[in-house]
């Protein structure tokens, strides 16, 4: 199976910070190469953009990242530049500065065509400092906090301990997301995107926990130089039902920014493989074969907040008592989210 590219759109008002973290993930993109996606060369000061050369309407970048600009025909174009079978990124990365509506650019990945991309999420960076009066001026802002699949809370370092908390509750409250407070953009790549080797294999969720990860006793990565994220694990040798599991998917819970591993839906009929991606609201399933000894259920949930026993236990609540009365029709809601 070849690993589609995940894009990431990066919002927020002016100032906020995306391009401070978009430098801050280019500085430590764990050997991932990231493509950069922005609407305007002259808006964006991409540090490592100091050391690019142009090529054509793209710009290479010393550290294997590709530039380019997003112009009125939309994504299209310039994802076909940078996604394709064998093509030098692992992750797109498309800032959205200046666009007043982030959603329509979230729409615009989610209706490619493309086949060798993924919808990486919808990330809006607010400035805490500022959190307020963004607010009044820009009542759209809420919009923005609730529809994204994680908020940086970002610049908290210019509040202190007691307003800080009050600005990340305000969002926590707003937001359907996850929610990562940062200073500098400094946020673990991990929340974002695996490592590009463990994306190429099979085993994802068993890899992404323990190679992939890299966590510390409690479950947090880098906790002293980026804002953490957790993860949580499931893993069940009895089949999951399909209308449970789906419903849990829809049921958005909180915190939770992605899930990645393969199901076993084990319904009769229902033999294959299904290897979930999802993002906030979106989700994918891929379809394949299990490969001999390796049928079980493997899913990682990465996010923020997250209440472990909660998803452990409704995930457990979806394992079905008697599988073997599932027909092929109880895997049919599952269709609408397989793609080819
Ligand atoms: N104190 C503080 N300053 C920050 C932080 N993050 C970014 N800044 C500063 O805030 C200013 C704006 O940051 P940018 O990353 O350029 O913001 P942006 O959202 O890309 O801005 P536009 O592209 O103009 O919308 C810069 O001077 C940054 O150095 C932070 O966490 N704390």
């Amino acid at each position: 199976m070849t690993a589609r590219i995940p894009v990431l759109v990066l919002a927020g008002y002016l100032g906020s910070g995306k391009t401070t973290l978009l430098n801050h993930l280019l500085r430590n993109n764990d050997g991932r190469r990231i493509g950069v996606l922005v609407n305007d060369f002259g808006s964006i000061n991409i540090d490592a953009m100091t050391v690019a050369g142009q090529v054509d309407a793209a710009m290479s970048l010393e550290n294997g990242c590709l530039c380019c600009a997003v112009d009125a025909d939309g994504v299209d174009p310039m994802l076909e530049r940078l996604a394709y079978p064998g093509a030098p990124v692992d992750v797109i990365v498309i800032e959205a500065s200046g666009i007043a509506e982030p959603r329509q650019l979230v729409r615009m990945v989610l209706s490619t065509e493309n086949p060798h991309i993924e919808f990486g999420g919808m990330v809006e960076v607010v400035d805490a400092a500022e959190f307020d009066d963004t607010r009044a001026r820009h009542p759209e802002l809420d919009d923005h906090v609730r529809f994204a699949d994680l908020v940086v809370v970002n610049k908290t370092d210019r509040l202190d301990a007691a307003e800080r908390e009050r600005v990340i509750g305000s969002v926590r409250e707003i937001a359907d997301g996850a929610v990562l407070p940062a200073e500098h953009g400094r946020i673990s790549p991990g929340i974002l995107f695996d490592d590009p080797a463990v994306r190429e294999s099979a085993e994802v969720a068993r890899q992404l926990s323990f190679a992939d990860l890299d966590h510390d006793e409690h479950g947090c990565r880098d906790e002293h130089m980026h804002a953490a994220y957790q993860s949580v694990e499931f893993v069940s040798d009895r089949p999951l039902n399909p209308s449970a599991f789906l419903r849990f998917l829809t049921e958005r819970s909180r915190g939770v920014y992605r899930i990645k591993g393969p199901i076993d839906f084990g319904a009769s009929g229902e033999q294959r493989r299904y290897v979930l991606h999802t993002v906030g609201v979106y989700a994918r399933f891929e379809r394949s074969r299990w490969p001999a000894g390796q049928r079980r259920t493997s899913l990682v949930l990465i996010g923020t907040d997250l209440d472990a026993d909660d998803l452990t236990g409704k995930l457990e609540s979806c394992v079905d008592p008697d599988p073997d009365t599932v027909d092929e029709y109880g895997a049919l809601g599952l269709a609408r989210f397989v793609q080819a």
